[in-house]
């Protein structure tokens, strides 16, 4: 039985289920079960804090697990990156009032206070940079710490910004980290059975949300350049139409590019341009 966990509450619980269900797992019903055996998959998922989730994984009690970059990164447990999620996409980034800093360089940092909810992340940079700097430590709500005088800069996640704006705060310099949300192992470890099944999963679910299936009419003089526009993965499929001179094509596009696509392709001749969602996928 593989062991998986996934985080409890905040920011990545809903979309890690949603992930796990569209593909094909058993998820709780109920937002306080800490577990859910999917009997018929062979997986038992373990609800946790996704801060907590590294260190399960690390010391080998879990298989694997779903968490954010920084996370992994800020627990400094053995774990690894497996594959990349997707979804909760955010940077951590320093962040100061206007104008009270020298720069913003990271020696602009040096013998600052710096209040972080990810120290771990933060004593790797100063290190990686040879800058001394104070780490104050903190649970959350971290852009009240230079108002409330416990720190001078500090150092969070930033998804729109809208909460350093809130606080009268603007980010500084390069972002420290760019996270995502991603399936976790322990390093060093083989695979256990039934990660591949789970991988080739998870990554059709990825490549359905990426992707669309546009399927349209051109005629012959017109099919090399749609071709062109629409290779699929593979090869498009193309079919004769009934009436003479005319094919049908399907093919899978990416959907950030598909209205472009579709456009190109109608100036071309096309016709009859069709665009359906894919559920799920193996390529
Ligand atoms: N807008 C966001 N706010 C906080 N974390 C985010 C955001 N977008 C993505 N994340 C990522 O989510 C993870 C943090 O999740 P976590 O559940 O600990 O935070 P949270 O949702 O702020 O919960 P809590 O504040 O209750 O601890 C990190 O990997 C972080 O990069
Ligand atoms: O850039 P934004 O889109 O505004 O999002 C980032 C903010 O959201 C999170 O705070 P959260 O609401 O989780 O509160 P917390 O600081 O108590 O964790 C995070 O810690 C940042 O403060
Ligand atoms: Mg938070």
């Amino acid at each position: 039985m593989l062991r998986i966990a996934v985080p409890n509450k905040g920011v990545l619980a809903l979309p890690a289920s949603q992930m796990l269900q569209e593909a094909g797992y058993r998820q709780r019903s109920d937002p306080k079960d800490l577990l859910c055996l999917d009997e018929a998959n062979g997986v038992e998922f373990f609800y946790l804090r996704p801060r907590d989730i590294a260190t399960y994984v690390g010391s080998g009690d879990l298989d694997l697990g779903i968490t954010g970059r920084d996370l992994l990164v800020d627990a400094g447990s053995p774990a690894v990156e497996v594959l990349d999620l997707n979804f909760g996409r955010a940077t951590i980034r320093f962040a100061a009032v206007p104008g009270s800093l020298k720069g913003t360089s990271p020696a602009d940092l040096e013998g600052l206070r710096v209040a972080t909810a990810f120290p771990g992340v933060m004593e790797r940079y100063f290190a990686e940079h040879s800058v001394q700097a104070s780490i104050i430590r903190l649970d959350g709500a971290v852009e009240n710490a230079i108002r409330l005088g416990v720190a001078d800069v500090v150092a969070d996640v930033v998804e729109t910004g809208k909460t350093l704006r809130q606080a009268g705060l603007d980010v500084l310099g390069e972002p420290i980290m760019k996270s995502s949300a991603l399936l976790i192992r322990r390093a060093g470890d083989e695979l256990p059975a039934g990660v591949p099944q789970l991988l080739r999963r998870l990554q059709g679910v990825l490549v359905a949300r990426q992707y669309v299936m546009l399927a349209y009419d051109v005629q012959q003089d017109g099919l090399d350049a749609a071709v062109a526009l629409t290779p699929g993965i593979e090869s498009p499929t193309i079919s004769k139409l009934h009436r003479e001179g005319w094919f049908a094509v399907q093919a899978m596009v990416p959907q950030a590019e598909v209205h472009r696509i579709m456009d190109e392709l109608y100036a071309i001749g096309a016709r009859a341009i069709l665009v359906t969602g894919i559920h799920a996928c193996r390529l």
